[in-house]
């Protein structure tokens, strides 16, 4: 029995998906794991940065006022009464002409108020006690770092959802974050399914091809933050691939598979779906490549159905699985971000439906440029190695000429779009 499918716009497909409940779980990770995960709360500062005022470089700490009347032709002159570095704090009272030979980072001593830098001061020796003198004057607060000048306690530094880079490393290490509440990474577990595939080290066979799609999709997994539990290739057989699927469902948050959606003798997934009562969110998408993308819920958690065509599948993970995963990372805008971009090449390919060209941009004079990145067909692989964004062309058209202002997704950005559709 074939059965005629009824093509729903992209952005009802995601609406569909976005609008199923799900959110972020927390953990704390040691702050040596949490470089390249999302934070899970906002990121406050637990105290004042520097919380003593300080000196920012090597020289003598000492109290303004006293240098009021230094002048080229005025010299004034400090008895130097301490000597400290960073990490030591000064137990001197410091008095009128009175001086600490101080290092960068170390605490200002009580009393002082500008720090003299070695280059601009004399030093010489009075009775056997060390001193030093100026010839211009400085100002209260020169040369001080001061307490809370770098953050504010209780400041909100960087939100929940944001991508931990070696900055908020830093952070995070000075604001004493042993323990770091990131999101939990989703599980998605994939299966690749074709009675077609051969593993990676297999020797080809006539009629047979190796399996690309669950090492693409393994990388597109960890590219969006989540974690990958591969359970391996299926036959197109109903019952293994139906007894299968069910099994996984329990230990996944997600669950992937490819091929099989659409409308062939061995393509199983919309009876896998129905045998299992999930209710399917949609099974036609008006878009290209990627139009036989199927999604369906069962006992509260996606099923994500993409097409077997290397392509059509990477497209469709791109768009309807990565934002739930963004989500499931807290991150606040879980789309591919859209941005404008010239055209550098003739598209001429009509487009009943929008289509996503796999392309590469790249900035030119300060502007963006994308071209194709190669073969645009749903079957092909190659043009994937170089595909940094997607080319939206939208439908109804009969192509596009170089030049042509276009708009596309970005695939290796970290910040995302609210809602590009
Ligand atoms: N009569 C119709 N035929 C097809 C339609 C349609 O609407 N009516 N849709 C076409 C479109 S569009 C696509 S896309 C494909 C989708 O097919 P399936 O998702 O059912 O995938 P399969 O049939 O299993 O495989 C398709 C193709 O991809 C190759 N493949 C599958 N798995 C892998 C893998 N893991 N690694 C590499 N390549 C893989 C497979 O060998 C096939 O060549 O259907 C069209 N047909
Ligand atoms: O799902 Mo197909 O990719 O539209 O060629
Ligand atoms: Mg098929």
């Amino acid at each position: 029995m074939f059965e005629r499918r009824q093509p729903i716009p992209i952005a009802d497909a995601v609406r569909k998906i976005m609008e199923f409940q799900s959110h972020g779980v927390i953990e704390k990770v040691l702050i040596e794991e949490s470089y390249g995960r999302f934070l899970a709360e906002n990121l406050v500062a637990t105290c004042d940065v520097p919380h003593f005022d300080r000196a920012p470089y090597d020289g003598f700490a000492i109290r303004s006022i006293d240098s009021r009347e230094a002048s080229v032709s005025n010299t004034v002159e400090f008895e130097v009464v301490d000597h400290i570095g960073a990490g030591m704090v000064s137990q001197k009272m410091i008095g009128k002409n009175q001086a600490v030979r101080i290092m960068t980072g170390a605490m200002m001593p009580a009393g002082t108020d500008a720090v003299v830098m070695f280059e601009v001061a004399q030093t010489f020796e009075k009775n056997g006690i060390p001193h030093m003198s100026i010839k211009r004057e400085f100002k209260k607060g020169e040369n001080v770092s001061f307490r809370g000048e770098d953050a504010k306690e209780g400041e909100v530094l960087v939100k929940k959802g944001t991508l931990i880079n070696p900055g908020i490393q830093a952070m995070l290490a000075t604001f004493g974050y042993k323990h770091v509440p990131v999101a939990k990474k989703p599980l998605v577990g994939l299966f690749a399914t074709g009675t077609e595939l051969l593993e990676v080290e297999e020797p080809l066979v006539p009629g047979k091809i190796r399996n690309s799609n669950s090492h693409m999709i393994a990388a597109q997994i960890e590219r969006a933050g989540g974690k990958v539990h591969y359970f391996g290739k299926l036959p197109d057989e109903f019952d293994t691939c139906f007894t299968a699927v069910k099994n996984a469902l329990d230990g996944v948050d997600i669950l992937i598979t490819t091929g099989g959606v659409s409308v062939g003798d061995f393509d199983f997934l919309p009876e896998i779906y129905e045998k299992l009562g999930a209710e399917v969110l949609f099974n036609k998408v008006a878009m290209r490549p990627g139009s036989v993308t199927t999604v369906a819920q069962h006992k509260g958690k996606l099923l994500f159905g993409l097409s077997g065509n290397p392509s059509a599948c990477y497209v469709g993970f791109e768009l309807f699985a990565r934002p739930i995963i963004r989500r499931l990372l807290c991150v606040p805008k879980p789309h591919l971000r859209k941005e404008k971009a010239e055209l550098k090449t003739d598209f001429p390919k009509a487009n009943p439906f929008t289509r996503f060209v796999r392309s590469s941009v790249y900035i030119e004079d300060g502007r963006l440029m994308v071209t194709p990145s190669g073969l645009d067909k749903s079957n092909i692989i190659m043009s994937l190695a170089g595909a940094n964004s997607l080319t939206i062309l939208p439908g109804g058209t009969r192509g596009f000429t170089s030049g042509t202002e276009v708009e596309i997704l970005m695939l290796e950005d970290q910040i995302g779009s609210e809602w590009p559709w």
